[in-house]
Parts: C-alpha cells; sequence; structure tokens
C-alpha cells in the first residue's frame, strides 16, 4: 500500500513531549481528519498542498529514513497531519527489523492495530480553542490499541478554557503520564516567533498549573521552535 508523505526530515531533536531532546528522524505523513485552528503543520493538512506530497511504498520511505541517519537506528517519530489515516505498519516492520525505534503523534481520532507496534504512542486530544471535538470512544479505542507500548497524554494549552478541560481529562486518565506545552499562536512559517511571547505563555502555564498546586503534569515549551522558530524541516 502506497503512502501520503509530506516531508521527511531529520536527524534533529525531539522537540516536545516524553522523548524531548532526543536525535529524532521525523515522517510526516499528508491528510488530516482535523482542522485544528492553530494547526502549525498545514502543509501537512490542507489539500491544497496535496501536490507537494509525495506518494511513497513503505521501502521507499525507510530508504529515505536509513539514508538520513546515515543507517544508524535512532529514534522515529511518525507524525503528521494524522498518520492514523494510513497504513504504517509495513514501515514500523521493516525499521524495526533494522532496530529503528518508532513514535507516532495523532489526535486520537482513528484507532489502528499498528499502535502496538510503536515504542512509544503520543495522544494529543485537542482542547476547546483548536475548535475540533473529541469523540472520546475513538480516543479510548487509539489507547486499547496500543497494547503494550508506552502511552502519554500531551495537551496544547492557549488559554484557561483549555487548562480547565485538561485538568477534566487529565481526571478522566489518572495513571497515563501527563505534558502540557502551551500553544504557539504564529503559525506561518514565513513569520519569526516572538520568544518574549512564548515565555511569557510559559511562565503563565507554569503559575496556573505548579503555582496553584496542580503537581501532576510535566510543563514543557516547544524546544525546536524556540531554536529554529516555525522553520519547517527541523
Ligand atoms: C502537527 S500535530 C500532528 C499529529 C496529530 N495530528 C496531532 O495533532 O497530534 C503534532 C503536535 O503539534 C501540536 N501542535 C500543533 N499546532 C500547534 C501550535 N500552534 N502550538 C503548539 N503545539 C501545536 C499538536 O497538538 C500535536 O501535539
Ligand atoms: N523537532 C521537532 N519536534 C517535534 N515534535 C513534534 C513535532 C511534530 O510536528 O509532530 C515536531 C517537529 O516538527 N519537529
Ligand atoms: S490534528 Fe494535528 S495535524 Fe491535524 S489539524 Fe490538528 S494539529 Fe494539525
Ligand atoms: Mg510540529
Amino acid at each position: 500500500m502506497s503512502l501520503r508523505i509530506a516531508e521527511i526530515f531529520g536527524p534533529t531533536i525531539q522537540g516536545e513531549g516524553a522523548l524531548i531532546g532526543q536525535p529524532t528522524v521525523f515522517i510526516r505523513a499528508g491528510g488530516c481528519d482535523y482542522r485544528c485552528s492553530w494547526c502549525d503543520s498545514l502543509h501537512a493538512v490542507d489539500s491544497r498542498y496535496r501536490h507537494d506530497w509525495q506518494v511513497m511504498q513503505p521501502d521507499e520511505v525507510m530508504d529515505r529514513v536509513v539514508a538520513l541517519s546515515g543507517g544508524q537506528p535512532v529514534m522515529v517519530s511518525i507524525s503528521g497531519g494524522n498518520p492514523a489515516i494510513q497504513d504504517f505498519a509495513p514501515v514500523i516492520a521493516q525499521g524495526r527489523a533494522l532496530g529503528y525505534r518508532f513514535a507516532c503523534e495523532t489526535q486520537g481520532s482513528v484507532a489502528r492495530d499498528w499502535f502496538a507496534d510503536l515504542d512509544l504512542l503520543v495522544l494529543s486530544p485537542k482542547p476547546p480553542s483548536s475548535g475540533e471535538q473529541v469523540d472520546w470512544v475513538a480516543f479510548d479505542r487509539c489507547l486499547q490499541a496500543a497494547g503494550r507500548a508506552d502511552r502519554i497524554l500531551k495537551i496544547v494549552i492557549f488559554d484557561q478554557r483549555d487548562l480547565d478541560w485538561a485538568q477534566d481529562v487529565a481526571a478522566r486518565y489518572p495513571r497515563l503520564p501527563l505534558y502540557l506545552q502551551p500553544g504557539n499562536p504564529e503559525t506561518d512559517p514565513a513569520q519569526a516567533v516572538d520568544p518574549q511571547d512564548l515565555a511569557d505563555r510559559m511562565l503563565w502555564l507554569v503559575d496556573q498549573t505548579v503555582g496553584r498546586g496542580w503537581l501532576r503534569p510535566r510543563i514543557l515549551p516547544q524546544l525546536h521552535v524556540l531554536i529554529w522558530g516555525n522553520r519547517r524541516g527541523v
């Protein structure tokens, strides 16, 4: 089965969540069933960009990952778009045979059997500011499909309403590691980010969580955005 791929890049460092700082190659799948108002990867979502996506076979995808990593079996993050609308099982099988490890980033709207072949499933349910609505039945199916793979929740926070929502979600999943990351309001790759604004958002989020006695979540900025801004392919 062929795959629609928006980009394959790296090695870079994982900029978000549990594996932050780890050398990683990214496979960004083309196409998404959501349209988050603040999506920072529209070039992998909006069908206006589909002519830039490449149709690739699984072995071509893995060949590219091997070439980029010089054959060193690093962590591979399958992101998008929503990679769960496609079949990444053959890519993961080929990569694992070579010693590569796999994480996947998804919003949790579509469950796949291949989630169980991952090392880490990053589930990122979308808060009210995104304009999307979570289907919790589908979300719970994603959690179950992960089998014995590690799973984390990573929630983007723009405002107080998102934070209240994240607290409710956290209560629903008391045993899952929880990561919060401040939203980046500037998602145009042609525009510079405002580092002071990002720092202020991080500070606000720490104040509103740790500062008020909510000590469960880990709070992390998007490290790659601090380093490279909104540049693509990093
Ligand atoms: C582009 S998404 C692709 C994977 C999947 N569709 C999802 O949303 O989880 C990768 C991660 O970037 C986060 N993200 C997207 N836009 C963002 C923004 N403007 N600020 C902070 N995080 C953002 C998403 O919430 C998700 O955790
Ligand atoms: N360095 C880096 N870290 C990331 N973590 C999650 C990303 C994503 O867009 O899924 C991402 C990305 O695009 N670049
Ligand atoms: S689900 Fe992810 S890729 Fe899709 S629109 Fe939202 S942030 Fe963008
Ligand atoms: Mg990103």
